[in-house]
């Protein structure tokens, strides 16, 4: 679509990428001439990255990297001081200088457009620190949706965060990976606007939708398109980390596109590179984060794939867990717990807490009997309590799953449904309630009710995201700085053993807040007058919003990390 239009920024930029450019100027011939009609030749090879190679047929053939280059791309998030000459390009480039001085690396080589080329038409979508608009590009005509971001404070943090979101986004190229086509600021304003394509529905609100029932090819086309996006990504060494439905943005076309790439992060495949385990939407998180792991890998977005393909199949979600202690219940119930020798050779910080007296024997097939044969070996796969048993998502693409009738269907062959978003079903949702509290007729009552019920399952419990560690930042940041919706993301930093999850120590559980029907070992739960409370949610604390120093917090999205110290990667 070409948002980022106009001239070259600077003779620095342009050949750092001109570089990248020249290694595979093949590879992006076929993209650019698509994006040329609407926009300069060479910005719009600029905005391409250079070394993304587009496949339509899923497969992920990596451009060679040529002498010299870094193996692993890593976000520059500590860098927070760009050359100056760099800022002063950008700054004249019409970039606003509070975004320039902090993430002048996601920046490079595009140029801001202006918000009144653009139309808002309406609000479509709400996340934790953005709205998202559909919205009309005044110059193409085209509608698109506006990712906007808020900055109350410019925190440079907060901005830094946005910039690994940019900054992944631009390396990423394939057919089912949402596309940032453009940013747009201004130099009065502190939110930035990321644009992309516009989407009418995504999967939860697809899922969520009355009288939608996915047929086997359907699914399979639908978990393809997420396998694919997924390749193509951990390719690249991205994980994505928060795979679930609403994440999912489906186009008029049957075309799935992985989405918010907010909590994503380059990994290491050396594992050299400790991460968070606060990662990945409950119901969708695996055990090895549930239990406290820093070094992991692919097996993260497969697990939530896993779970996916359950959903979707089952027509619900699979492991509807009310807090972390009974999500990791959930998982042993269904996927057994882990093997002695996974324990051993795992060293999971929180291993000693939450391995059972009595181990769990693995009922998947057993309990997913009704689904296609060919399902079972693949959701078996994916849901492996060993990561390293999940394989790849090459692997899954290959299963029998996919090579065994009835194929996936062509996603053009898609029935055409209304517009449906996780936010239509919320809507839905509220709308019930109100005709139910306005004591409306009987028989509309019931079927918005079924409606209802049918969202609340599509999405995980608000109370599920709400953490230990995102708990205690909030208090602090909401005391010690008048900040809210960008604390929420971006906590102070701290030290790992400071607060929350001392890495390798063991923690203290208070048992009242233990689901009842959790027979971990008993000697694990020790009683502690901490303000611990990491195993938050309708048990511990019912609430939705907490009120706290005066302001209401809204604990009902998933917490997103920052950066701590230097050993931990976000
Ligand atoms: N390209 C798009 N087209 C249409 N709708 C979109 C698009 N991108 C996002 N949305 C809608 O906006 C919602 C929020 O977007 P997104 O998930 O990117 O924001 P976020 O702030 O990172 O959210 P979260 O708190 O879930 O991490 C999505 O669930 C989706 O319904």
């Amino acid at each position: 679509m070409g948002c980022v239009i106009s001239r070259e920024v600077s003779s620095g930029i342009v050949s750092e990428v001109r570089e990248e450019r020249s290694v595979s100027a093949e590879s992006n011939r076929k993209t650019d001439e698509v994006s040329v009609k609407n926009a300069d030749r060479n910005l719009v090879e600029v905005q391409n990255g250079g070394n993304q190679k587009e496949d339509k047929n899923g497969g992920d053939n990596r451009v060679p990297r040529p002498r010299g280059e870094r193996r692993w791309p890593k976000p520059n998030l500590r860098l927070s001081n760009p050359p100056k000459h760099l800022q002063g390009e950008q700054v004249a480039a019409g970039w606003p200088p509070w975004l320039t001085a902090v993430c002048g690396e996601a920046l490079s080589g595009w140029i801001p457009r202006k918000a009144d080329t653009f139309e808002k038409i309406d609000k479509i979508g709400q996340g934790t620190y953005s709205n998202v608009y559909k919205a009309k590009d005044m110059l193409t005509s085209k509608i698109v949706a506006l990712k906007k971001v808020r900055f109350d404070n410019l925190e440079p943090e907060s901005v830094k965060f946005m910039a690994r979101e940019i900054i992944i986004l631009r390396r990423l190229n394939h057919p089912n990976v949402v596309k940032l086509e453009g940013l747009v600021t201004s130099r009065m304003s502190c939110s930035l606007y990321l644009v992309f394509d516009y989407m009418l529905h995504d999967l939860a609100g697809l899922a969520a939708s009355p009288g939608i029932k996915f047929t086997e090819p359907q699914v399979k086309c639908y978990m393809h398109q997420l396998l694919s996006g997924l390749e193509h990504c951990h390719n690249r060494n991205i994980l994505h980390r928060d795979i679930k439905g609403s994440n999912l943005l489906i186009d008029d076309g049957g075309i799935l596109k992985i989405a918010d790439f907010g909590l994503a992060s380059f990994f290491d495949p050396n594992h050299r590179h400790p991460m968070t385990s606060r990662v990945v939407t409950l119901w969708y998180r695996p055990p090895e984060l549930l239990l406290g792991a820093t070094d992991y890998g692919v097996g993260v977005d497969l697990w939530s794939a896993g779970c996916i393909l359950g959903e979707l199949l089952a027509g619900k979600p699979i492991m509807p867990g009310r807090n972390e202690v009974e999500q990791l219940h959930k998982i042993y119930k269904l996927c057994g717990s882990p093997s002695d020798e996974y324990w051993k050779k795992s060293k999971l910080p929180n291993a000693t807490l939450f391995k059972p007296r009595e181990p769990y024997k693995r009922c998947i097939r057993d309990t997913f009997k009704d689904f296609p044969p060919s399902a079972l070996p693949l959701i078996d796969t994916l849901l492996a309590i060993d990561p390293a048993e999940r394989k790849t998502a090459s692997d899954a693409l290959r299963s029998e799953f996919f090579t065994t009738e009835p194929y996936a269907c062509d996603p053009s062959s898609l029935p055409k449904y209304p517009p449906s978003k996780e936010m239509d079903a919320k809507r839905r949702d509220d709308e019930a309630r109100r005709l139910r509290a306005a004591g409306k007729a009987q028989v509309d009552g019931v079927r918005k009710t079924r409606t209802r019920d049918r969202a609340i399952k599509a999405v995980p419990a608000p109370e599920a995201n709400a953490e230990l560690q995102s708990n205690i930042d909030r208090r602090r940041l909401i005391s010690h700085a008048n900040a809210k919706s960008k604390s929420e993301k971006f906590p102070p930093p701290h030290q790992d053993g400071q607060l929350g999850y001392p890495l390798g120590s063991s923690h203290h559980i208070d048992p009242d807040i233990v689901p009842p029907d959790v027979p971990f070992s008993s000697t694990s739960f020790t009683y502690s007058k901490e303000p611990f409370q990491a195993w938050s949610g309708p048990i511990a604390a019912p609430k939705r919003k907490k009120q706290i120093s005066g302001e209401t917090m809204d604990l009902s999205k998933p917490f997103k990390d920052k950066v701590k110290g230097k050993k931990i990667i976000v």
